[in-house]
């Protein structure tokens, strides 16, 4: 993507907002890559979990830096530089402030959403994209899948980018005209302070359940990582789903610092300040989702989602509560909505790539997402339900036996594979997945994803029904530092169609 023109800023008063001393100069640009300094920018040099980019401080000065930020230990290290540099306590924690005044502070001009959960962020951002571009916003859209920026997409990189690729992010759609940003925030990205200084106009929650306990350790830790997102000092307003305990405690504690400043929602009949009901679930134009009216403080707004499943109902009431909350009027989102409700293309959620048999590929990769996704596609064949997933490497080990036991109970047959094994032995992650299956579970162990996907789509019988998960819109897979191309719907895709010319 490329980068915003940015203005020249003086030195001094990056000091200012730094509240260090003072040095001259200035700097017409940012970094915390010195792959990616420009001349004439200021490089943060920031210590990661694997280098301290200070390293990188030579070379960044000989690409053109005519600044560097840096901690004590990143001014040892990059030694004499021939350029100003400036110390800080924690550089990484200001990275995001020190980019934004460098870059004309794009985040104060644009009318911004934020969502974090453990699930729902993608489809719920795509969804409040999808609201307001039907308001006629131009916007931005960041997240797992994409980056898009007033029309131009990329892939995304984290789910949440580095502080500085953000700002950065935030002043191109600035300079295109935007109006209004929607992202995503991980837990990693709210632990680690990447979106400050952007002060939301709407947060929103919509779950909590067990993931990314390699990262946070504790559920607590987690909890508390996504919980950041709804201090004073990062949101104006949440809303919040109570329909589990994390949410309830979210909403209370929020509530007691800050009693105008959220909303809660419930699609379960829960006490709440907006209450959603769902009605005639088959029949929404244009799809399988669902009818709903949700009704609260700011109105009653009758609308529908095409995307297939309960919880894309809760997705798209918290979308439209998040819009209202930002000020929208209820009559004008309900004229907006008429025709095609709340119903964004979302790459790999829930995406039905074939009919017989019924097969959808999803994102879900822990176990409640794979519950909701097999609840969701059950009654779309009469024959069995078969589920083909794996587990990540390097991640969340607790998870994957409580999968591979999610899979027993809901499905008739699992299919258990690989996802991404990043540096760890597959065949060991499919051996502890399988430890959850109980005895007489039928079950099959294919290591290699495409030929699983394969098998899977060609040995079904026509009624039944396919939930390749875990990898959704994702298009490679690590495998002990191998890139390996494998989109889990191209390959569906291909063997349907070699079903279809067999038949
Ligand atoms: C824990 C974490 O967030 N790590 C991120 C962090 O890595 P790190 O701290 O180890 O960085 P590092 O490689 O030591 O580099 C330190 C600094 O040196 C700089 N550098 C590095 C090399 C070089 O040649 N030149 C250079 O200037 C880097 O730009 C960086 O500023 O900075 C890296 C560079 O920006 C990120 O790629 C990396 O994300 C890693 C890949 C990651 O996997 N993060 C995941 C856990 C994450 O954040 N995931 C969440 C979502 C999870 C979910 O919901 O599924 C996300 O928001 O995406
Ligand atoms: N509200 C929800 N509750 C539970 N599961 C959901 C919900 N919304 C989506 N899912 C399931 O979770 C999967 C991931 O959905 P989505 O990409 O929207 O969430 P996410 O929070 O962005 O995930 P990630 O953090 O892993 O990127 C979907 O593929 C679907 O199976």
């Amino acid at each position: 993507m490329k980068r915003p023109s940015a203005p020249s800023t003086e030195l001094s008063d990056v000091a200012l907002v730094l509240n260090v001393d003072a040095v001259d100069g200035v700097v017409t640009g940012v970094s915390s890559d010195n792959r990616e300094i420009e001349p004439g920018d200021l490089f943060i040099a920031i210590r990661g979990a694997t280098v301290h980019a200070a390293r990188f401080a030579a070379d960044a000065v000989k690409a053109g830096a005519a600044a560097v930020l840096t901690d004590t230990e990143g001014a040892q290290i990059a030694g004499e530089l021939g350029v100003p540099v400036l110390v800080v306590d924690d550089p990484a924690r200001v990275a995001g402030l020190v980019a934004s005044s460098c870059l004309g502070r794009p985040s104060e001009s644009l009318t911004s959403f934020a969502v974090t959960g453990t699930n729902g962020k993608t489809s719920t951002a795509y969804m409040i994209d999808d609201i307001l571009t039907k308001l006629g916003a131009r916007t931005g859209l960041i997240g797992t899948v994409e980056v898009r920026i007033a029309g131009e997409t990329v892939p995304a990189a984290l789910t949440t980018p580095q502080p500085v690729d953000l700002q950065q992010m935030l002043a191109l759609l600035v300079e295109r005209g935007g109006s209004h940003l929607v992202m995503e925030t991980s837990s990693h990205a709210l632990a680690q302070g990447r979106t400050r200084p952007i002060h939301f106009d709407v947060a929103g929650f919509t779950n909590l359940t067990q993931d990314h306990l390699d990262y946070h350790k504790t559920f607590e830790e987690y909890y508390r990582a996504k919980a950041t997102l709804f201090d004073e000092e990062y949101s104006s307003r949440g809303v919040i789903i109570v329909d589990d305990e994390w949410g309830r405690r979210l909403f209370e504690e929020t509530k007691a610092l800050r009693p105008d400043a959220v909303v809660s929602l419930s699609v379960a009949g829960n006490d709440a300040d907006w209450q959603v009901m769902a009605a005639d679930r088959e029949n929404t134009a244009g799809g399988p989702g669902g009818h709903f009216t949700v009704e609260g403080p700011g109105g009653r707004l009758e609308t529908f989602t095409a995307l297939p499943g309960d919880f894309n109902i809760a997705n798209a009431a918290l979308a439209a509560v998040m819009v209202i909350e930002s000020g929208t009027d209820v009559d004008t989102l309900s004229e907006v909505l008429k025709d095609s409700g709340i119903s964004p293309q979302v790459p790999g959620r829930m995406q039905v790539v074939g009919q017989r048999p019924y097969t959808v590929v999803d994102f879900a990769h822990n176990t409640d997402a794979l519950v909701k996704a097999m609840v969701a596609v059950r009654g779309k064949g009469s024959g069995k339900l078969i589920v083909l997933t794996g587990a990540a490497g390097d991640r969340d080990r607790g998870k994957r036996p409580m999968m591979a036991a999610a899979v027993a109970q809901y499905a008739d047959m699992a299919v258990i594979t690989d996802d991404d094994p990043h540096s760890e032995d597959p065949a060991k992650i499919r051996r502890e997945m399988i430890a959850g299956i109980p005895q007489g579970f039928s079950y099959v162990e294919i290591g290699d994803r495409e030929r699983a996907i394969t098998d899977t789509v060609l040995g079904a019988a026509p009624d039944d029904i396919i939930l390749i998960a875990g990898r959704g819109h994702e298009t490679i897979q690590d495998v002990a530092g191998t890139a390996v191309a494998i989109d889990d719907r191209v390959v569906a895709r291909r063997a349907l169609a070699r079903r279809m010319e067999e038949e």
